[in-house]
């Protein structure tokens, strides 16, 4: 079993057995989306805005939103369904929360609590200036978006969530608002405070407000099998464009984004395992040995406390910051898709791949049988980022093989 990943943001408890039935969303949800803040920002610097991408975030929202309302002037019975976003901090709060040393709250040593109110208050300005920023943008597009803050609403007690916003955004949803929620510093009973991540907040929300589809923006497309690094991120400014000898040939090749990721429960045990299928010969060394090392067995390669762990696909974590970055999401990602049965998505914003899967346009295609990529259609185009779903009773094993970062490249000119 691999070890446990010590927990740097505050963690979910949304699983079945404690959700609170009386808090359950009654209103058809479409989307619940989190804009990542490593897109919607340039995440390394400070209080840095990446216009472009949120831009057509919200362009993506803003088409689910009218089509919501066509539905609605078109047929008299139809219950318009609603959207939640949320969105990550990124350069608006992590750099700040790493100097104050926010996420640990009281346990750190050498500091004093004025110290850690400072940095907790100047945290949530940063976050709270680009919540106004995300809301506004969606206002101006017509949507009725309010901005609403966890903290004072959600709380945690050594990082496990104890109270959670949820009949707020019930209310807000009833009215026909389009909560904007996003990652904060919230108030915790053993360590004074906490930082609550945008992916907890996605995880904590699916366990109330039933919806159609759960999709994750950030700066990559998906899930790889080794950190994209720097090169490989998608490259921001007007006009530009990744240089020539970009990425280079022999990194391409070797590195896998993994387009589906499938959860299951295995016999009495109550944690959920997940399986990249036909995982290809980048992974050879990572395979369970009890596995035979042909492409078309499944390859286990998380399993731990709520079945989930990063042992087994390599992840990096920008020194910014301070919620456990692309580890999170996936766990709250797998956590989501298996306790929720819903289709999870993640995927780059500012792309048609992440434009697609905002709408509803990622079709899964082929069927158990497929021996090529089954999710690949969009309006004729090869679909790229990481699809995450349960394991359907009685599915057989079946191979999804990954694609390669030079086959993604070819699309990742498609910036809308
Ligand atoms: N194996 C991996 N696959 C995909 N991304 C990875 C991997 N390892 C590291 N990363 C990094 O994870 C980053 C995305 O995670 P991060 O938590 O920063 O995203 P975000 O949700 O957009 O940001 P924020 O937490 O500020 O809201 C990417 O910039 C990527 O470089
Ligand atoms: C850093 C703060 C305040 C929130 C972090 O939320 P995330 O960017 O979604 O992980």
């Amino acid at each position: 079993m691999p070890p446990k990943r010590a927990r740097e943001t505050a963690q979910s408890v949304a699983q079945d057995s404690r959700v609170d039935q009386d808090l359950r969303c009654k209103i058809p949800v479409a989307l619940i989306v989190k804009l990542g803040g490593a897109a919607i920002t340039i995440k390394d610097g400070r209080e840095n805005l990446d216009e472009k991408t949120l831009d057509a975030c919200v362009a993506s929202i803003a088409a689910v939103h009218e089509h919501e309302c066509k539905l609605q002037a078109e047929k008299p019975n139809y219950v318009r369904k609603g959207i939640v976003v949320v969105h990550g901090a990124g350069s608006y709060g992590h750099g700040v929360a790493k100097d104050f040393l926010v996420a640990e709250g009281t346990r750190a040593a050498m500091r004093d609590n004025r110290q850690l109110g400072v940095g907790l208050a100047k945290t949530r300005l940063s976050v709270t200036k680009l919540n106004h920023i995300v809301t506004s943008k969606l206002v101006e597009k017509g949507i009725a978006a309010v901005g609403m803050s966890p903290f004072g609403a959600w709380s945690t007690s050594g990082k496990t969530m104890i109270s959670a916003g949820i009949k707020a955004v019930n209310e807000a949803l009833a009215a026909g608002l389009v909560p904007v929620v996003h990652g904060d510093a919230v108030l915790d009973e053993q360590q004074g405070c906490c930082i609550l991540s945008g992916d907890t907040i996605m995880e904590e929300l699916c366990g109330y407000v039933k919806c159609d589809r759960v999709v994750f923006l950030t700066n990559t497309l998906g899930v790889f099998d080794r950190p994209p690094e720097d090169h490989y991120k998608l490259w921001r400014g007007e006009g530009s464009r990744p240089p020539l000898d970009f990425p280079n040939e022999e990194w391409e090749e070797a590195t896998k984004l993994l387009i589906e990721i499938v959860t299951f429960k295995r016999n009495h045990q109550n944690s959920i395992s997940w399986v990249v299928r036909n995982t290809g010969s980048s992974l050879t060394g990572l395979f369970d040995d009890s596995q035979e090392m042909e492409g078309s067995y499944q390859r286990i390669i998380g399993e731990g406390e709520k079945g989930i762990s990063m042992a087994e696909i390599e992840t990096s974590t920008s020194a910014n910051d301070v919620t456990g970055g692309i580890n999170t999401k996936i766990e709250s990602a797998v956590s989501i898709a298996h306790y929720r049965d819903v289709s999870v998505y993640i995927a780059a914003a500012g792309t048609r791949h992440g434009d697609a899967a905002i709408r509803g346009k990622v079709l899964t295609k082929g069927g158990p049988d497929a021996n090529d990529l089954t999710i690949e259609e969009l309006d004729g185009y090869q679909w790229f980022g990481t699809f995450i779903r349960k394991a359907q009773p009685g599915e057989p094993d079946y191979v999804r093989p990954i694609v390669t970062a030079r086959k993604c490249l070819t699309r990742l000119d498609d910036r809308l």
